[in-house]
């Protein structure tokens, strides 16, 4: 059976209360928390960094962080987030200047590593790096914003993704992110995604736990 792994994106979060937040949705069943990292320049919004992380981890979060690096460079904040308690630092290909150099320093830090690609991206930037990889991210809405509906043709996409982790014999994770709720996720684990990031459809449901069972429930199915 597969070993499926929800990751709620805290960027839906009440950011004023977020350790509670957080607590509130490891203690309704997710397995991960996610982590958005934004810079205002490679996406047209601004988060939160590597403090807000080790702040995490010194509330008492003792579960995997799943950081989606959405700036540019992304080296320096490679090392400010292996510092602060991240479990996996995923970045997008196009914001390293030498992808291969920064998936080696993710691992040299202890970290596991991933690289994302956006919807219009295909999965050549990843044939020639399986080996370093611990992840692949496939973004099923184009980053930036929480909230937004899922790209149906990330199915296919995840499809040829799964085949090529399969062909490779490699252990990688074939995570999803953007517009996962509890009606489309069977369907995109059926395309072959194994971890599923979900923001708006788990913190703004008025019971997490009620919609984190659903997205398990439907798994299951
Ligand atoms: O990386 C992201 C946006 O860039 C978020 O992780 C993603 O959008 C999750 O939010 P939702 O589930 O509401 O789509
Ligand atoms: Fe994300």
């Amino acid at each position: 059976m597969t070993d499926y792994k929800i990751a709620p994106s805290i960027l839906s979060a009440n950011f004023a209360r977020l350790g509670e937040e957080v607590d509130a949705v490891l203690e309704a069943g997710a397995d991960w928390v996610h982590f958005d990292v934004m810079d205002n320049h490679y996406v047209p919004n601004l988060t939160i960094g590597p403090m807000v992380c080790q702040a995490l981890r010194k509330h008492g979060v003792k579960a995997p962080i799943d950081v989606h690096l959405m700036v540019e460079p992304v080296d320096d904040m490679i090392r400010m987030f292996a510092d602060a308690g991240a479990t996996y630092i995923t970045f997008h290909p196009e914001a390293s200047r030498h992808v291969d150099r920064s998936l080696q320093l993710i691992r040299s830090l202890g970290c596991k590593a991933g690289l994302v690609l956006n919807p219009a991206s295909g999965l050549d930037s990843v044939r020639y790096v399986m080996d370093r990889l611990d992840m692949l991210l496939l973004m099923s809405v184009n980053p930036g914003f929480g909230g937004q509906k899922f790209i149906p043709a990330t199915l296919g996409k995840l499809r040829e993704a799964r085949q090529l982790i399969d062909d490779s014999g490699l252990d990688i994770r074939l995570e999803i992110d953007g517009g996962v709720t509890g009606q489309n996720i069977a369907e995109i684990a059926a395309a072959g995604a194994d971890t599923f990031v979900a923001g708006s459809a788990i913190f703004n449901a008025d019971d997490y736990a009620e919609a984190i069972t659903a997205m398990r429930t439907a798994l299951e199915s």
